[in-house]
């Protein structure tokens, strides 16, 4: 029952309308609290991608309150508009823009308008998902994984290929991908979506090494059970909460802001020895390949 309701709440994640208005722009002043210091971001640009909501928004956080530039994109331009506002209340400096990361031309627009308004990119963030299939794996179509590669996978590839230039001419930078729990334990009726999850785990081993020679660091970040929109139904029902928490070592979901500050800590100094790893973030839940 409890994974039938995983699988249902990551369906209602909507499929919005693609727009192509550019917002936001304005540069607030850098927070600088942490300026100095090795978590601060300061002069750093940073694309984070699926950013008005949920993990990604509050890794945009994250990283702006560290003093990045964030550039937020989402599919829709009344979300880009909220975010944009949302992150400029809290002196973040920030530009957004709509992007469908399936989408080639959006993904180079992302690339080419950042580097034009902001003047490069150092940190890449791929958050972008999508989960258009529940039930028994071997019911799933190749209209269900095309969509679920294309988007949580293929993308993320093609996002990455299209920065690292970019990232190269800044003398180096840092690449973070979103996996999941559900990539080390395939939840039963979210199959492709698990597997797509995995393969993250390895894109970013893949990647680490040949890009460690441009000073680009690629790791990943695989949250457990987090309070979003994609997971309102573990955390709106009282009884798969009591179910669930029995996995949790720390007995509670986690917030976005959990995950947001550890992909800025990834992006930081901080982690300057860290490359090719994934930080499983889930309240103490087991995550064994
Ligand atoms: N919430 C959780 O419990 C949880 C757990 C593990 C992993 N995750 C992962 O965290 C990431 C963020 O999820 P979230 O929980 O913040 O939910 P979310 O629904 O806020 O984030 C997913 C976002 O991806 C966007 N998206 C989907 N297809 C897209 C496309 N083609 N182009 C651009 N954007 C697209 C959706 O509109 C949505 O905003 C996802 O990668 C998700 O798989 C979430």
């Amino acid at each position: 029952m409890l994974r039938c309701l995983v699988s249902r709440c990551l369906l209602t994640n909507p499929v919005a309308g693609q727009t192509r208005k550019m917002s936001g722009g304005s540069l607030a002043g850098s927070r600088g609290s942490l300026a100095g210091s090795q978590s601060s971001l300061a002069g750093k640009v940073a694309i984070v991608t699926a950013s008005t909501d949920g993990i990604g928004l509050a890794a945009a956080q994250a990283l702006g309150q560290r003093g990045a530039h964030v550039v937020v994109s989402s599919r829709r331009q009344s979300n880009v508009d909220k975010a944009v506002a949302l992150l400029q209340r809290e002196k973040i400096q920030v530009t957004g823009t709509t992007c469908n990361v399936g989408n080639s031309e959006d993904r180079a627009r992302l690339v080419n308008m950042t580097v034009e308004q902001c003047g490069g990119v150092d940190i890449f963030v791929s958050n972008a998902a999508v989960n258009p299939f529940f039930g028994n794996i071997m019911d799933s179509t190749e209209a269900v994984w095309d969509k679920i590669l294309d988007v949580n996978v293929k993308s993320a590839f093609l996002m990455t290929q299209l920065v690292v230039p970019h990232l190269e001419k800044r003398g180096g930078g840092s690449v973070v991908f979103v996996s999941s729990v559900a990539g080390y334990q395939p939840m039963q009726a979210l199959g492709p979506y698990s597997v797509s999850k995995t393969a993250l785990l390895g894109l970013t081993r893949a990647l680490a090494p040949e890009l460690a020679q441009s000073h680009i660091r690629v790791n990943c970040v695989a949250p457990g059970i987090i309070k979003t929109t994609f997971s309102q139904a573990l955390w709106q029902d009282e009884d798969v909460v009591d179910e669930l928490k029995k996995q949790l070592s720390i007995k509670r979901f986690g917030k976005p802001e959990e995950i947001g500050g550890v992909i800025a800590f990834l992006c930081s100094k901080d982690a300057s020895y860290i490359t090719g790893e994934t930080i499983t973030v889930t309240g103490g839940m087991s995550c064994r390949l």
